[in-house]
């Protein structure tokens, strides 16, 4: 489901339950965000990856911010409606780990 807020945040430990269900190491940014970094032999395989998680943000209806560098693309999860993690936040974090 779409985020359009009402709902509480994840916080404290709980944050640890859920990131510890992903098959990669995400990072916890300020208890709010989480972050993972990709990386890649150039720029086009960058966007290729990149254009692939914009799919999965449209599917979902929750989009990350992506951050694109030759090589490189840094993925920021969280939920602007409730400024703070949801668990759509982590689906979709699922979700890219299997591209
Ligand atoms: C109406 C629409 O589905 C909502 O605005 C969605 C869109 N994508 C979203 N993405 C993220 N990351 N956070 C949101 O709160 C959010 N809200």
């Amino acid at each position: 489901m779409p985020c359009e807020g009402g709902v509480p945040t994840i916080k404290g430990g709980e944050i640890e339950n859920y990131t510890c269900q992903l098959k990669s190491k995400w990072s916890v940014v300020d208890g709010k965000k989480i972050r993972r970094e990709f990386t890649f032999s150039d720029f086009v395989a960058a966007m290729a990856f990149a254009n692939r998680v914009a799919e999965i943000a449209e599917s979902e209806e929750h989009h990350p911010d992506l951050h694109i560098y030759y090589g490189r693309v840094v993925v920021e999860l969280w939920t602007h409606a409730i400024d703070g993690l949801s668990e759509n936040d982590f689906i979709v974090a699922a979700k890219i780990d299997e591209i």
